[in-house]
C-alpha cells in the first residue's frame, strides 16, 4: 500500500466518488524543485544581504516623516492604558504562577549565593588582617628581596590562622561560583518557560479572533508581538531574576547592611549617594518603558512592511520597484532607529551620572576610611572589606540601573502583549512546555505539520470527525433570512436584505459582476463575519457566533474552498488532511482522487510526502486549487462552499471536478465567473450590488426577457464568437458540449462581461 507521510494508517474512509471522465497521462511536474526545502523567506542570504544593504546605507528621513501608529480598527480598539497596565501585571503573574516552585527555588538559591558572595570581602579582610598580624606588612628583609622564593617550600612557615583564612576564602569562592551556575540555569529556564507559555496564549488568542480583527490589524504587528515582544520579556525575566536585577538589589542591600553593622560611620558615607541613585533609577524605568513601547510599535510596522513586500517579491521585481521598496523600508526602520538613539542617549546619561555618583562615594569612603585607619580606629583589613563591599554596591547599583532599563523595556513589551491577551482567557495558560503535546492537544498523525495548533485544530478535528460521515441524519438546509451586512469599520451595506434558501443536496450558484458581494455571502455562511441584521440558519438553527474561536463552519458540518487557494508549508498529505489531522491514508487518497489531484501528486518527487513550500509556492495555481478541493472533500461535509475553485484549472480538469461535485449529496454553494461551471446548478442567483437581482433554474433565467443572466450568457457567447472559436452552445442548452467548448475557448468571465 502507498504510504503517505504524516498521515495515519487506518480504515478505508471515503464515500468520495471519482468522476471517471478524465484518465489521462499525468503531465510532468517541472515546477517541483528537486530538493524541496522550506525556509523562512527572511532568512535567505539574498534577503539578508538586501536588508543589510538598505540598513547600511540608511539615510535618516526627516523628523516625523513616518507615521508610527499601528492601525487597529475602532471595533478592536485596544483597552485603555490603565486597563492594559492592570492586564499586564495580571498576565505576568498568571503566566509565572505555574512555575512558582522553580521561582521559589531560584530565589532561595540566589539568596544563598549572595550570602557566599558577601562573605567574600569579609574573608579577604580576614586574610589581610592575619597577614598584618603576622608582620606581613612590614618591610621585606634584604634576603627575601634577593630571592623571593626562598623558604616558600617550608609548610611549617605557613601559620595556621593564615591557612584557616585562606580556606574560608576558597569556600566562599567555590560556593558562590556553584550557586551562580545554578541560579543562572534556573533563571534562564524560567525565562524560557515563561516565553513558551506566553507565546502559546498569544497564538491561541490571536488565531481565534474573528475575521474582522485580521482585516484591520497588520499581520506584522501580530508577529512582532509574538516574537520580538515575547523575546524581550524572556530575556528580561532571566536577567532580572538571575543575572542583574534581584541579585544586584540583594547584593547592594546586603553590602550596605554589612557595612552598617561593621562600620556604621562608613555606612553613612555609602548611603549618602543612595537618594540620587534611586531618583535616577526611577526615571530609567519610566522613560525607557515609554520609549520602548513606541519603538516596538515601529519595529512591528517595519516587520509588517518587509514581510508583505517579500511575500510579493515577484510583483515588486516585475514593476522594478526594488529601490523604492528598499527606500520605504529604510524610512520606516529609520524611525525606529531614531527612537533607539534617543533611548541610547538617555541610557548613556543615566549610566554616566550613576557612575559619577558611585565614584564620588568611593572617593569619600576611601578618604574618610583612610583617616580612621590612620587614627587607629579601624583595621586596614576592615577598610579593605568595606571598600570591596562598596565596589559591590557601585557595580550592583549600575547593574540595577541597567536591569531596570531592561525592565522598562519589558513593561512596554508586556503591555503590547496584554493588549491582546486577557489574563485567564487562555486554556493553555497553565500548560508547561511540552504538556500540550503530552495532553494530545496538538495534531496527531500529521502532527509534524506546521499547522499544528491548540484548540482550533482540535475543534476542526472533532468537527471533521463529526462531519466525516454524510449520515442520513445530515440534512444541509441553508436559509438566509433578510441578511444585512457591512464590513466592520465601513459605512456601506455590502449585503442588502438577502433572502435565499438552499434545500438539502441542492446546488446554488452565485454569479454576477465583480464586487457584487458573492464572496461576502459565502463568508457570512461560513460564519467568518456576523450579519448586523437578519440571520442565517443551518438546518433550522442559527449559526453560532464566530468570535469565540474558529468559525462556525466546521462545527455545523460545512467545508469550504476559498477564492485564494491557501496552502501552508508542509507535505501534500498534510495539506489534504488539514481539516482532519488524524485522517487515514485511504481518506487522503480518496479525497485526492476525487479532486483529481492524485495524478499530479504521484508525479511529485516524494509523492504525498513532497513539501509544497511556503504558501505552496512549488505548485501551480491549478494544482493548489485541486489540493484545496481535496482538503474540503476529505471532510465529507453536508454543506460545501466553493468560491471560484476551478478558475485556474484547464477545461478537462474543471469538468472532472464538476462531475465529482455533482455526484456528492452535499448541499453546495458555488461561486463562479465562468458560466460553464454553474450550468448544472439547481438554482442560479445573480448577485449585483449586494442584492439578488434574479434567481431561478438556468432554463428559467434564460427565458427571462432582458434578464441579467441571459445578458451575461449572450455577452459571453458574443465574446467567444468574436474570438473566432465558434458557438458556445451554452445558450442553446447543450450543457455538456457547450460548457467544455466555451471554457476551452477561454469563455469570458461573467463578471468582466457584465461590467462591460
Ligand atoms: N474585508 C473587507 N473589508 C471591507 N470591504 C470589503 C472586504 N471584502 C470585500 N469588501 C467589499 O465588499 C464588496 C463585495 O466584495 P466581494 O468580494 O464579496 O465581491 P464578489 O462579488 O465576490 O467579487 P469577485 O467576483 O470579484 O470575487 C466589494 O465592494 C469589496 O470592496
Amino acid at each position: 500500500m502507498l504510504r503517505l507521510p504524516g498521515v495515519a494508517k487506518g480504515r478505508l474512509g471515503g464515500a468520495l466518488a471519482v468522476a471517471p471522465c478524465c484518465r489521462r497521462p499525468p503531465p510532468p511536474h517541472p515546477r517541483t524543485p528537486a530538493a524541496p526545502a522550506v525556509r523562512p523567506l527572511v532568512s535567505t542570504p539574498a534577503v539578508q544581504r538586501s536588508l543589510r544593504h538598505s540598513l547600511q546605507h540608511a539615510r535618516l528621513p526627516q523628523r516625523g516623516a513616518t507615521p508610527v501608529v499601528v492601525a487597529v480598527a475602532a471595533d478592536f480598539a485596544p483597552p485603555s492604558p490603565e486597563q492594559t497596565r492592570g492586564n499586564a501585571v495580571r498576565l505576568a503573574v498568571e503566566t509565572l504562577r505555574p512555575d512558582w516552585p522553580l521561582l521559589a527555588f531560584t530565589c532561595l538559591a540566589l539568596v544563598a549565593t549572595i550570602a557566599f558572595t558577601l562573605a567574600f570581602p569579609l574573608a579577604i579582610g580576614e586574610v589581610f588582617d592575619v597577614v598584618r598580624s603576622q608582620g606581613g606588612l612590614a618591610d621585606a628583609p634584604a634576603a627575601a628581596v634577593a630571592n623571593p622564593f626562598s623558604g616558600l617550600g617550608a609548610a611549617s612557615s605557613v601559620p595556621g590562622s593564615f591557612r584557616t583564612a585562606l580556606a574560608k576564602l576558597s569556600a566562599c569562592l567555590v560556593l558562590s561560583a556553584s550557586g551562580n551556575a545554578l541560579v543562572s540555569y534556573c533563571s534562564t529556564l524560567l525565562g524560557e518557560r515563561f516565553a513558551h507559555r506566553l507565546k502559546g496564549q498569544l497564538m491561541e488568542t490571536i488565531i481565534a479572533r474573528p475575521q474582522a480583527f485580521f482585516d484591520s490589524t497588520p499581520k506584522g504587528d501580530l508577529v512582532a508581538r509574538l516574537t520580538l515582544d515575547v523575546q524581550v520579556l524572556q530575556a528580561t525575566l532571566a536577567d532580572f531574576i538571575g543575572q542583574r536585577g534581584f541579585r544586584s538589589m540583594f547584593e547592594v542591600t546586603g553590602a550596605l547592611a554589612l557595612i552598617a553593622v561593621q562600620q556604621p560611620l562608613l555606612a553613612l558615607v555609602s548611603l549618602a549617594i543612595t537618594p540620587l541613585l534611586s531618583r535616577l533609577l526611577r526615571s530609567v524605568v519610566v522613560r525607557s518603558s515609554a520609549i520602548i513601547y513606541r519603538r516596538q510599535q515601529v519595529a512591528a510596522e517595519a516587520l509588517q512592511y518587509a514581510s508583505e513586500r517579500l511575500s510579493q517579491v515577484q510583483t515588486v521585481q516585475v514593476f522594478a520597484a526594488e529601490g523604492r521598496e528598499a527606500g520605504a523600508f529604510e524610512a520606516l526602520d529609520s524611525s525606529g532607529y531614531r527612537m533607539a538613539r534617543r533611548y541610547a542617549f538617555f541610557q548613556g546619561i543615566v549610566e554616566g551620572a550613576g557612575r559619577l555618583a558611585v565614584n564620588v562615594g568611593t572617593m569619600a569612603l576611601l578618604g574618610f576610611g583612610g583617616l580612621l585607619v590612620i587614627q587607629g580606629r579601624i583595621s586596614v583589613g576592615a577598610l579593605l572589606a568595606v571598600n570591596v563591599f562598596n565596589l559591590f554596591i557601585s557595580i550592583g547599583l549600575s547593574s540595577v540601573a541597567a536591569s531596570l532599563g531592561e525592565l522598562g523595556k519589558a513593561v512596554g513589551a508586556l503591555e503590547r502583549v496584554a493588549e491582546l491577551v486577557v489574563p485567564g482567557s487562555s486554556s493553555s495558560s497553565s500548560a508547561a512546555p511540552g504538556e500540550a503535546e503530552a495532553a494530545g492537544t496538538s495534531d496527531s498523525g500529521a502532527a509534524a505539520a506546521p499547522h499544528a495548533g491548540g484548540s482550533s485544530s482540535a475543534a476542526a478535528s472533532d468537527a471533521a470527525a463529526a462531519g466525516a460521515a454524510p449520515a442520513a441524519s445530515a440534512s444541509g438546509r441553508v436559509e438566509f433570512e433578510d441578511v444585512w451586512f457591512k464590513y466592520p469599520g465601513t459605512s456601506d451595506w455590502v449585503v442588502h436584505g438577502l433572502n435565499l434558501t438552499l434545500l438539502p443536496g441542492q446546488t446554488l450558484a452565485l454569479v454576477g459582476p465583480s464586487g457584487g458581494g458573492k464572496s461576502t455571502i459565502a463568508a457570512l455562511l461560513l460564519g467568518l463575519y456576523q450579519p448586523q441584521r437578519g440571520r442565517i440558519l443551518v438546518d433550522g438553527q442559527p449559526l453560532p457566533p464566530a468570535a469565540d474561536g474558529s468559525s462556525a463552519a466546521v462545527g455545523v458540518g460545512m467545508a469550504a474552498v476559498l477564492q485564494q487557494p491557501m496552502l501552508m508549508a508542509g507535505t501534500v498529505a498534510q495539506q489534504i488532511s488539514y481539516g482532519k489531522p488524524g485522517a487515514s491514508e485511504e481518506e487522503v487518497l480518496a479525497a485526492a482522487r476525487a479532486a483529481h489531484a492524485d495524478e499530479f501528486v504521484q508525479q511529485l518527487p516524494q509523492g504525498y510526502g513532497t513539501e509544497v513550500g511556503e504558501r505552496g509556492h512549488a505548485l501551480s495555481g491549478g494544482q493548489k486549487q485541486r489540493l484545496s478541493i481535496a482538503r474540503a472533500l476529505l471532510l465529507q461535509s453536508k454543506i460545501l462552499v466553493l468560491d471560484e475553485v476551478t478558475s485556474a484549472l484547464d477545461v478537462t480538469s474543471e469538468r472532472c471536478i464538476s462531475d465529482t461535485l455533482r455526484s456528492l449529496t452535499s448541499t453546495k454553494l458555488i461561486i463562479a465567473h465562468r458560466l460553464s461551471t454553474v450550468r448544472r446548478a439547481d438554482v442560479i442567483a445573480v448577485v449585483e450590488g449586494g442584492r439578488v437581482a434574479e434567481t431561478g433554474s438556468r432554463a428559467e433565467l434564460l427565458q427571462l426577457e432582458g434578464g441579467m443572466y441571459r445578458r451575461l450568457v449572450h455577452t459571453a457567447d458574443m465574446a467567444w464568437v468574436a474570438s473566432g472559436a465558434g458557438s458556445d452552445g451554452s445558450s442553446s442548452g447543450s450543457d455538456d458540449e457547450g460548457g467544455a467548448a466555451g471554457a476551452a475557448a477561454g469563455e469570458p468571465a461573467a463578471a468582466a462581461v457584465a461590467s462591460t
